[in-house]
């Protein structure tokens, strides 16, 4: 019987401390400039189940009962205070190692797939998924919770975020045009239990506007000015729910409707994501009729003056319709933006875009970066097959020049090989 006491008494202290760890994990995770930890936090027990382990039951069974009160008050009153901070601060995209590491934004499972012909079933883009983790990207967008009726290509986004392979420290960031998505997503993470070491199917959304009228109503169905009203509770909801913000804005540089785009729009829209609470705004040239000089034009006008933007709160997304695409990646990081987007194979389009070509491939943004001041994750070689692989399977060309030469390449040693035996 007394033994019975006394482990019971030990069971209420390990939960009480186990209950304390996990609320330090909270409030570390919801510093903003942490992204390792907020996966394994997004919830935290019923406040019952608290009263009951860390303040009645320690008062009867008298165990380091002084540590209980200061830490349920503390857990309570910082809990609102880092949700705060979290909403004004900035995430890094992800911890960079250096200044002159570039990170990638792999967004060919969702910019890549969503404009093509057919739909592509769930498995597929799971492999795809799994084997950019592998290949070692550590930003994967991997689909969106928008109307199946306006994108039909990204149906299927939970099964596929529910069952791809969720790497620790990697991030698999899905785009919500509106409550409805969120709440879509906020439902499938519910399922997911708090303490599992799994991570959950996603940490992050993406958001979207443009920079002009036309463009976000043929995207969205509704003006820059309304969209931007609809995406702060969005915003403010997912925050408060642990996850991270990013924004995105479109036609940067030209909108297929309404022509040249003006740079401080660009500017307005951008400030308005980060006054959201995005961490970080990618500019994207949707259409891909940039190059080098438009696009430091643009960026000139969005980064300096009053209210400039600071390069570590940009990333670039350029699609390559005129082929300037990597010139326009080397001009970004010029300026000193370290994030880019790309898609592996230069898979993409743009639903609302009529003949907009994919985005900038990441095999051709790894090359241009070989050997040179910057850094990046991921192997080029595995990025190649993956290209190879996946357009096949699509019954699309190819558009990843560095992975047709590298495949050119490999073919003629193959052949040399073969001739020397
Ligand atoms: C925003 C809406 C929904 C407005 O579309 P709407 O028609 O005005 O919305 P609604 O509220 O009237 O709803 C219409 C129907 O959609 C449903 N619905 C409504 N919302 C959702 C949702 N989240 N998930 C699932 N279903 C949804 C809703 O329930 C309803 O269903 P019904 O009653 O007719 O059966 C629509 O315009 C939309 O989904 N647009 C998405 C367009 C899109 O995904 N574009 C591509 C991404 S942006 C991009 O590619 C650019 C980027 C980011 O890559 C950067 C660059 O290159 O520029």
């Amino acid at each position: 019987m007394a033994f019975s006491f006394v482990l019971f008494k030990y069971v209420c202290f390990l939960f009480a401390r186990a209950n304390f760890c996990f609320t330090s994990i909270e409030h570390f995770s919801d510093n903003p400039n942490n992204t390792e930890t907020s996966i394994r936090s997004r919830k935290h027990p019923p406040i019952i189940v608290e009263i009951v382990f860390n303040l009645i039951l320690p008062h009867i069974l008298p165990l380091h009962s002084f540590l209980h009160i200061p830490m349920f008050v503390s857990r309570h009153i910082f809990k609102a205070n880092f949700r705060q901070v979290a909403r004004s601060a900035a995430y890094a995209t992800a911890a960079s190692p250096s200044p002159n590491h570039v990170n990638i934004v792999e967004v060919g499972p969702r910019d890549g797939l969503q404009n093509e012909k057919s739909v592509i079933p769930p498995h597929l883009k799971v492999e795809l998924i799994n084997r950019l983790g592998k290949a070692g990207m550590t930003i994967i967008e991997s689909g969106s919770f928008v109307s199946p009726k306006w994108v039909p290509q990204m149906a299927g986004t939970a099964e596929v975020i529910s069952k791809m392979k969720r790497l620790h420290g990697r991030h698999y960031p899905v785009l919500v045009p509106n409550m409805k998505g969120l709440d879509s997503l906020l439902d499938l993470l519910s399922q997911y239990p708090q303490l599992s070491t799994e991570p959950p199917p996603t940490d992050e959304i993406a958001i979207f506007t443009a920079a002009t009228d036309a463009f976000n109503k043929a995207n969205t169905n509704c003006t820059v000015a309304e969209s931007l009203e609809r995406l702060e509770p969005v915003t403010r909801r997912a925050l408060e729910a642990g996850l991270r913000v990013r924004g995105y804005v479109s036609v940067v540089i030209a909108c297929p409707y309404s022509g040249k785009v003006d740079a401080s729009k660009v500017k307005e829209v951008s400030r308005a994501l980060l006054d959201m609470g995005c961490y970080e705004v990618s500019l994207g040239d949707t259409v891909g009729m940039g190059n080098p000089s438009s696009v430091r034009a643009m960026l000139e006008t969005v980064m300096s003056g009053n209210g400039g933007l600071p390069a570590d709160k940009l990333a670039g997304h350029f699609h390559d319709t005129y082929g300037t695409a990597v010139a326009n990646v080397m001009t970004a990081l010029d300026m000193g933006i370290r994030t880019i987007d790309s898609a592996v194979g230069g898979l993409g389009g743009c639903p609302y875009s009529p003949g907009v070509t994919g985005n900038v491939a990441t095999e051709d943004v790894m090359y241009a970066l070989k050997d040179s001041k910057y850094k990046v994750d991921g192997d080029l070689e595995a990025m190649v097959d993956i290209g190879e692989w996946m357009s096949q399977t699509l019954g699309r060309t190819n558009a990843s020049r560095t992975g047709k030469a590298i495949l050119a390449r490999r073919e003629r040693e193959r052949k040399t090989a073969g001739a020397k035996l």
